[in-house]
């Protein structure tokens, strides 16, 4: 296991004031993931429901992603996988259910802690800045550590200096690792689609999260980018040994880049397992052939 994530099981502290409380002694989340009992997961989610009116976008979800692992949640449209990172984000606030993280469970995620504590994501519609270099898309991914005041950082001295300093390694770093640096100074609006979804992983794992949450990282890429970019997310798990979650309608390149696999459909979590697992389950070659379920909810 990896110095991030032994850091991430061995994490106990919690800032004051959120909604939490310890993860359930032999819930899912600290007894390890599903299927995957050798492993602790950090990430985790309980009997997450949640509804926008009458459409309900996640039913009753149990979901706990092992540290280190790459887990694809992939299923048909409106199945609920965005809204599964938006609960996990704080996005949205689930009608009933915990979202656990290193051991705290939460009502609702402190969207303003959660890089602090770790977590980082991406964006099905890109969420780069268009007039801004890919450096600064880049270093802003780093904004939350800063600890200067504004004297500070308006004199460049003190804290300021150090973090101008480390800011600069850390974004070189990152442009380096993920075949950036003939970009360093271009306008983002100006690059190709699938350089910019490169320069958004490189902005939400310059930070070293612990959890990466990756919504459709793949979407509307040629192949040859999708391949290229398949290798850059397993790098980045490697290199930072990070638990990944990424959202993905290509099965193909979802079953070769993920230890394992959830499946939704109506947002329920219809199966779980390996790739070659799900694959083989019914109800997931049902829900991709839309064949209609006998439980399906009006
Ligand atoms: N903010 C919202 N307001 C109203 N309904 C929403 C909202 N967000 C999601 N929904 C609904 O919740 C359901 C799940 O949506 P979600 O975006 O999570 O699905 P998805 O699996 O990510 O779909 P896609 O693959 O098309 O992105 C859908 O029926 C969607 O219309």
């Amino acid at each position: 296991m990896s110095t991030l994530a032994r850091t991430a099981v061995s994490y106990r502290g919690a800032a004051e004031g959120d909604s939490l409380s310890p993860a359930r002694p032999g819930s899912r989340a600290s007894s390890g993931a599903q299927g995957d009992g050798a492993k602790s997961a950090s990430l985790a989610l309980e009997g997450v429901s949640l509804s926008f009116g009458g459409v309900a976008a996640l039913r009753d979800v149990d979901l706990a992603f092992a540290d280190g692992s790459i887990t694809a949640v992939i299923g048909p449209n409106g199945a609920g996988k965005t809204s599964l990172i938006n609960v996990i984000t704080g996005v949205y606030t689930p009608d009933r259910g915990r979202v656990v993280i290193k051991g705290r469970s939460y009502s609702r995620s402190p969207t303003s802690r959660l890089a602090s504590l770790g977590v980082a994501r991406t964006f099905q519609n890109l969420g780069l800045f268009k007039g801004l270099s890919t450096f600064d898309n880049i270093a802003l991914g780093l904004s939350f550590a800063a600890r200067s005041t504004i004297v500070e950082q308006a004199l460049g001295v003190g804290r300021a200096r150090a973090e101008v300093a480390r800011t600069r390694r850390k974004t070189d770093e990152a442009l380096e690792h993920l075949h950036l640096e003939s970009y360093r100074d271009r306008l983002v609006g100006s690059l190709p689609y699938g350089v910019q979804k490169r320069i958004e992983l490189a902005r939400a794992s310059v930070a070293e999260p612990h959890f990466l949450l990756l919504d459709e990282p793949l979407a509307g890429m040629t192949m040859d980018d999708k391949v290229e970019m398949t290798a850059f997310i397993r790098s980045v798990r490697s290199r930072l040994g990070a638990t990944i979650v990424l959202i993905e309608h290509d099965i193909g390149l979802v079953m070769s880049l993920s230890d394992r696999v959830a499946v939704f459909d109506y947002g329920r979590k219809i199966a779980e397992g390996t790739p070659a697992e799900v694959q083989a389950d019914q109800a997931v070659i049902d829900a991709y052939l839309g064949v209609p379920h006998a439980d399906e909810e009006a």
